[in-house]
């Protein structure tokens, strides 16, 4: 069974709410369609139901649920809500009323934390910091952690590296330039999540241009201090710091790099160095692999809001929402 059929599989016997605020975007739509189709999730749409309904062409989304800001009965007890979430950043309920009259994004998140739902995915018509800033705001991390970062799940096809294909990649959205301990806590929420979504063992290659000692560089002690730093943090997670990609995927080459490493040759989890490397390096994979790229996931949040790519397809959609209903499910537990 492909990853994604299990994850809608696992979805599909305890039914979350994902709120989808994008509802103009025909991706949407067409995702709305195939989720309520499959039974995956219940869907929050935002805005006016006619005018949802009336662009929504071959597609039946009649039972999604439509909640139009301007006519919703509880719209001053969140902007309440809101208010007093952001006081510190001395924001009036007038302003927030207006926010959320204005901004389907924070309108969305605030049904995540009112309740409402229990996952938003937004992203194919925003970009990712206009998606994650009200989340990071409104939602802020979940007790226990410093960082929020975002990764992909990565389904590689043909492919028997990492776990038969299946990688987390991370990070590849949030955090333009971790330092040591951020990119520590970045492979260690990678490993969580990587476990709690493909039920195996986690093994953390830290990357970098260089195996083993074999360049001299700042960039190079970044990853290597980063690695020591999260070894320290969770002694039993299989982790290594520095390897370079091949190093860290390929057997042959891991054995030859880095021959006495546990990790090399055999890692499921890639955590890049940077932002740049992180989000170059899941679009190449995605674009010339065809791999199927889920994401990016949110790790660290209090409740699960996941963003998209602006270039993802209907199907990265259902794909997200399933995967954001598997957060749903384990929050409520
Ligand atoms: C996400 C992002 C928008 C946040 O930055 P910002 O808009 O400048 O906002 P701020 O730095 O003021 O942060 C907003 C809030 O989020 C919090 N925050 C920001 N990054 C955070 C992180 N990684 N973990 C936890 N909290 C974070 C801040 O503490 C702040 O909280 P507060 O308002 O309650 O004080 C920014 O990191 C970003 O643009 N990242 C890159 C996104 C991107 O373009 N990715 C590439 C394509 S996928
Ligand atoms: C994750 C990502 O790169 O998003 P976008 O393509 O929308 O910038």
């Amino acid at each position: 069974m492909a990853f994604l059929d299990k994850v809608i599989e696992i979805a599909k016997k305890d039914v979350q709410t994902i709120v989808l605020p994008e509802a103009f975007d025909p991706r949407t739509i067409e995702a709305t369609h195939k989720i309520l189709e499959q039974g995956i999730a219940d869907v929050i749409l935002v805005g006016n139901k006619t005018e949802i309904l009336s662009g929504s062409g071959e597609w039946n989304i009649e039972n999604a649920t439509f909640i139009n800001p301007e006519t919703f009965e509880e719209l001053d007890a969140y902007a309440a809500a809101l208010a007093e979430l952001r006081k510190s950043k001395g924001m009036t309920q007038e302003e927030a009323r207006k926010l959320l009259l204005e901004n389907a994004l924070y309108f969305g998140v605030m049904l995540v934390k009112m309740g409402r739902a229990g996952g938003m995915v937004a992203g194919a018509a925003n970009s990712t910091a206009n998606v994650l800033r009200p989340a990071l705001q409104i939602l802020k991390t979940a007790p226990g952690t410093k960082l929020v970062s975002a990764v992909f799940l990565m389904e590689v096809p043909n492919c028997d590296l990492g776990e038969e294909g299946i990688f987390i990649f991370g990070d590849c959205a949030l955090n333009p330039n971790p330092t040591s301990e951020e990119l520590a806590h970045i492979a260690i929420s990678s490993a969580k999540t990587f476990e709690s979504l493909v039920h195996k063992e986690a093994k953390v290659a830290m990357l970098s241009f260089s195996s083993k000692g074999s360049a001299a560089h700042p960039d190079v002690d970044k990853v290597i201090e980063a690695g020591k730093i999260a070894q320290n943090l969770a002694p039993d997670l299989q982790l290594d710091a520095e390897l370079q990609l091949d190093a860290a995927i390929v057997p042959k080459v891991g054995k030859s790099k880095a021959p006495e490493s546990k990790v090399a040759g055999q890692a499921n989890v890639i955590i890049f160095p940077d932002l740049d490397a992180g989000n170059i390096g899941y679009k190449l994979v995605q674009r010339l692999a065809g791999a199927n790229a889920y994401g990016p996931v949110c790790q660290g949040l209090s409740m699960p809001v996941n963003d998209l790519s602006r270039g993802c397809y209907a199907d990265d959609i259902v794909g997200t929402v399933a995967l954001t209903a598997l957060q749903a499910q384990m929050q409520s537990k």
